[in-house]
């Protein structure tokens, strides 16, 4: 009932231990909290908090116009529904290494197991788009340091994406996740990888764990949880698939009653009342209006 039981300290240890595990982490993107209550029924090892989502659920492009009050807010909101650990999508930090420091804390005020912080330049753009350009060394190393020195949980998970391959080139990517390890990053996120054999190359090139990311009608193939498991990839996210999923479904809803007047035929395709009730735990809220309220007051038979 209500939030989960699960506290951050255990959420970020949970994060740890899945990430030392060998076993691959599958994140998928909780497009809001159901959704991430629906990601932990399922049986996945975390819930992924894309900025992307966050961006577009607002009607916005993800191009850096979001604020760390409101990435905050709604991480907290997605995080507290799940015993799961979630990673969230910190972009650039929201500003310069003071900022981020307070991004962390913030960060792990609202219960995130962890957050990854990119070297784009503000504006950012979508990682698997042309046009980005990324920071030099010296900035981004200062946004990864201010980053782990601010936490207060040292089990906090700093992540470092660097989108430098897409400008540089996949040696240039591999040089400054190293970087990035030394500035304090406790893993590497390499956007934009094109290849199973570039994910290959950055974890030769460093030690802690590397992260996937599986979006769809971006630069790289879909790749299979084995596929990325069998380059040493540790964790892998699916970041804006539900949230594509759900709105294709809308979508096709919407046409169908303009079509045909009704949504008859989609019925089939939806949540039904009942598993709806089931994963907001409905039974549980009425038990308890049921413990509360039955009582008998003296005297009164
Ligand atoms: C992972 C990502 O940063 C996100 O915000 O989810 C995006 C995903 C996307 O736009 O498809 C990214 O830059 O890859
Ligand atoms: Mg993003």
């Amino acid at each position: 009932m209500l939030y989960s039981a699960t506290t951050p300290e255990q959420k970020r240890r949970m994060l740890r231990e899945g990430l030392a595990s060998g076993k691959l982490q599958q994140f998928p993107g909780a497009f809001n909290p159901l959704s991430a209550r629906l990601i932990q029924e399922k049986g996945f090892d975390g819930v992924y908090i894309s900025g992307a989502v966050l961006a577009n659920d607002l009607g916005l492009p993800d191009i850096g116009l979001t604020t760390l009050t409101e990435v905050a807010t709604r991480a907290g909101q997605i995080a507290r529904m799940t015993d799961l650990p979630a990673l969230v999508d910190a972009d650039t930090g929201f500003g310069e290494p003071m900022n981020v420091a307070r991004t962390v804390q913030e960060l792990e005020h609202a219960g995130l197991a962890g957050c990854h912080i990119e070297d784009q330049f503000n504006p950012k753009r979508c990682g698997h788009l042309d046009g980005k350009n990324v920071v030099d060394l010296e900035t981004a190393s200062k946004r990864i340091r201010a980053a782990a020195d601010a936490r207060r949980d040292p089990n906090f998970l700093i992540m470092a994406r660097t989108d430098i391959r897409a400008v540089d080139g996949l040696a240039a990517a591999q040089d400054r996740a190293r970087a990035l390890v030394d500035a304090g990053a406790d893993a590497i996120f390499p956007e934009a990888m094109r290849t199973l054999e570039e994910f290959a190359a950055i974890r030769e090139a460093v030690d802690v764990p590397v992260l996937a990311n599986m979006t769809e009608f971006g630069k790289s193939d879909l790749f299979t949880a084995d596929q990325l498991s069998s380059v040493g990839v540790n964790m892998v996210i699916y970041p804006v698939t539900l949230l594509r999923s759900a709105m294709g479904a809308a979508e096709r809803t919407l046409d169908a009653i303009k079509a045909e007047g009704t949504q008859q035929a989609q019925v089939p395709n939806m949540l039904t009342r009942a598993r709806l009730y089931e994963l907001v735990d409905y039974e549980a809220y009425n038990q308890f209006d049921t413990s509360v309220f039955n009582f008998q007051v003296p005297g009164q038979h």
